[in-house]
């Protein structure tokens, strides 16, 4: 398969789920959550697990030695994001968003402006806020508390019209260049309209960005065949799942969906950012497909 084989399949499955959720169909809040994180967790976390083999040629790692110093640089990175998200949650969450949306802007395939790949990659974090910014203000909330989810809806409410018109000019603007980008990015920005924050966002991450990653990184890595990338993803995949267990255990709350949905980004927050260091490193390598 190739990249744009599986844009248009993303293009695709975005469309009909639009289609299926206008019509009227809908779960339970809580039912709907538990699957999004169950979706979240085992489709989209695990294209981080390849940062290990795109490390080794990328850091020049050969020995247990680089191995063990890759890995507790890897891991320091992310506890120090736990230690922000704790100490402050508000700095927590606007830099998680802004960090996200310049990772996500790495999706597009082919040679696009600074402005016109951030306005990609932000489009599903700001433009739920249009139709839907209570649920994405629990959804906050939930992550870092009262205070950070008001200051960063307070944000984000303003600028979602102005954002989705931006959107959609650079999008359409664009369609003669790359009509597969231009409909790519199209399709980001109804799924991050017309959907509620988590649905959208597991779509996006399940659908696009995870699969794109994968599918560069497999390439990149020369890997030779499904069970190659299987064996590549299995021991960092347990040892996520692992956190995301004791974290559940350790902290009992009364609240499942919430206390998932605060691991869960915690989590993915943590791991951004040794990941993203990762990615943009191997962005700036020649020839690495990205
Ligand atoms: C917290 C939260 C959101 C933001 C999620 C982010 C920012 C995820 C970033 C993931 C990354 C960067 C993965 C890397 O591969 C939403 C979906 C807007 C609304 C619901 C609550
Ligand atoms: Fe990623």
């Amino acid at each position: 398969m190739n990249l744009r084989l599986q844009g248009q399949l993303f293009c695709t499955f975005s469309f009909f789920v639009i289609l299926v959720y206008l019509l009227g169909f809908s779960l339970d809040k809580k039912v709907e959550w538990l699957v999004l994180i169950a979706l979240i967790t085992l489709l989209g976390i695990p294209h981080g697990a390849l940062d290990a083999i795109l490390a080794k040629p990328l850091y020049k790692i050969n020995s247990p030695m680089q191995w063990l110093i890759f890995l507790t640089a890897y891991l320091a990175l992310a506890a120090a994001v736990v230690l922000i998200w704790w100490a402050a949650p508000t700095f927590f969450l606007i830099g998680f968003l802004i960090i996200s949306a310049i990772h996500f802007s790495t999706d597009i395939e082919g040679h696009f402006s600074r402005i016109y790949r951030f306005t990609y990659g932000s489009c599903i974090l700001v433009l739920p806020a249009l139709l839907y910014a209570p649920e994405m203000h629990i959804l906050f909330a939930f992550v870092a508390g009262e205070e950070a989810a008001n200051m960063v809806m307070a944000g984000l409410r303003p600028i979602a019209i102005p954002w989705l018109i931006a959107s959609i000019f650079l999008a359409v603007a664009h369609i003669r260049k790359d009509r597969f980008s231009s409909v790519e990015f199209l399709a980001v920005i109804a799924v991050a309209s017309f959907l509620p924050p988590l649905l959208a966002f597991t779509i996006f991450f399940c659908g696009m960005h995870g699969p794109r990653h994968i599918m560069r990184a497999y390439r990149f890595a020369n890997l030779d065949s499904g069970t190659a990338l299987l064996k590549a993803m299995i021991l960092p995949m347990i040892f996520v799942l692992g956190a995301f267990i004791s974290a559940w255990v350790l902290f009992p709350s009364t609240q499942l969906d919430g206390q998932l949905i605060q691991i869960l980004f915690v989590i993915l927050a943590a791991l951004t950012v040794p990941h993203m260091l990762v990615i943009d490193r191997l962005s700036h390598a020649s020839s690495s497909g990205y």
